[in-house]
């Protein structure tokens, strides 16, 4: 069944404020897209309007070509999947999984074919006659995921479902969701303020700022291609270091070396640019090709089990990068804190962003 949503220049005001500014964007069928954003962007927002339980201020939402901005969240047949599932607890997690069908007065013959679907799909056989009580968390958000997927929607709408897990079961639902989604192939919003969780589940990322779509698109491509310097410095942990450093007739200087901005118009009259190096292309040895090179003073360094993150001053400020831990080296080779290191980084590497508007200079280059 094709699913395609498309969203039309959606904007949401709640007195006064602006939650979500004329945002365009689309949904492929099957796809699943991640919304994230910090605290405040607008992605829950997003979200309810989506389901129809916030009206627009202004746009419209297509799905498959139908204008279904007016309609009732009931007839949009989406399934919500909240951070806090709540599960009656008086009834046995079948009776809780066949609710919604039980409500609707469907017929009974269909329900066991969907429980034992759904059952099989997340692995919850053995759990079907217990009550929420006796489940774990891991398994409670399970039943509700079975509840929502049981409905067979057109869509899953997903608000942060695993920010009330601990970090292993997080990862086990994390997993089960990327299961479920590889089995079903269901359309899919997911809504999370946590860069991680969007970039290991998303096929497409939306970056959201202050109601603004940033910037949408693969994973991969958010990381090598941020199209501007909010979405440099939310994408990749950790993250960029990001310098603003003056310039001149296309020319930036960086401990006397020359940097040359892209030919255009906007590029060559900027007096300011953001400069900007992920920690994982600094090294305190020499790299191959064109690179440039940083006096530096190592701080402290972390270690993160296979890395080191090393916290280091230079002229144009503090910079973090990343250096492999590589037990059989030598020790006497790692910088101690304090110590005077050269960081090197290539030019390929480099994120140029315009001191002016904040736009990647390169950003023709891959748009
Ligand atoms: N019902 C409402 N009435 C008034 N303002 C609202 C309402 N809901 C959201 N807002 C405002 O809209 C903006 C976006 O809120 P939203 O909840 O969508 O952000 P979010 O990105 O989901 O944040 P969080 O991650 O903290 O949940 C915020 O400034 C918020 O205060």
């Amino acid at each position: 069944m094709m699913s395609g949503i498309r969203l039309e220049n959606i904007s949401k005001q709640f007195e006064g404020s602006t939650a979500v500014n004329q945002l365009s964007l689309e949904i492929a069928d099957g796809e699943f897209l991640v919304l994230v954003g910090p605290s405040g962007c607008g992605k829950s927002t997003l979200l309810r309007l989506l389901a129809g339980l916030e009206e627009v201020s202004d746009g419209r939402i297509l799905l498959d070509g139908t204008d279904i901005t007016a309609q009732a969240p009931r007839e949009r047949n989406f399934s919500m999947i909240f951070q806090n599932y709540a599960l009656f607890p008086h009834m046995t997690v079948e009776q809780n999984i066949t609710f919604g069908m039980r409500m609707r007065n469907e017929p009974k013959d269909q329900h066991q074919a969907r429980v034992d679907r759904v059952a099989g799909l997340l692995q919850l056989e053995p759990l079907l006659k217990r009550k929420p009580g006796k489940l774990s968390g891991g398994q409670r958000q399970r039943v509700a995921m079975a509840r929502a997927i049981v409905r067979d929607p057109k869509l899953f709408l997903m608000d942060e479902p695993l920010s009330n897990l601990d970090a292993r079961l997080r990862t086990e639902v994390r997993d089960g969701i990327m299961q479920l989604h590889q089995q079903l192939k269901t359309s899919t919003v997911y809504v999370t303020h946590d860069q991680m969780e969007a970039m290991t589940m998303a096929d497409r990322i939306a970056v959201l700022d202050k109601g603004h779509l940033q910037q949408i698109g693969a994973p991969e491509t958010l990381y090598a291609h941020p199209a501007n310097l909010f979405v440099a410095g939310f994408i990749g942990t950790p993250s960029m270091n990001l310098f603003l450093l003056p310039c001149a007739a296309g020319v930036l200087i960086v401990e006397n070396q020359p940097v040359h901005l892209p030919q255009t118009d906007h590029a060559q009259a900027l007096t300011d640019v953001y400069l900007g190096i992920r920690p994982e292309h600094i090294s305190d040895r020499p790299v191959e090709g064109e690179s440039l090179q940083l006096q530096a003073t190592l701080t402290y360094r972390e270690l993160l089990g296979a890395e080191y993150l090393c916290h280091a001053d230079t002229t144009l400020g503090k910079i973090r990068y990343v250096r492999k831990n590589q037990l059989r080296e030598n020790t006497g080779d790692i910088p101690q804190p304090g110590d005077r290191i050269t960081l090197h980084f290539s030019l390929h590497d480099l994120h140029l962003f315009s001191g002016q508007n904040q736009q990647n200079l390169h950003r023709e280059n891959f748009l």
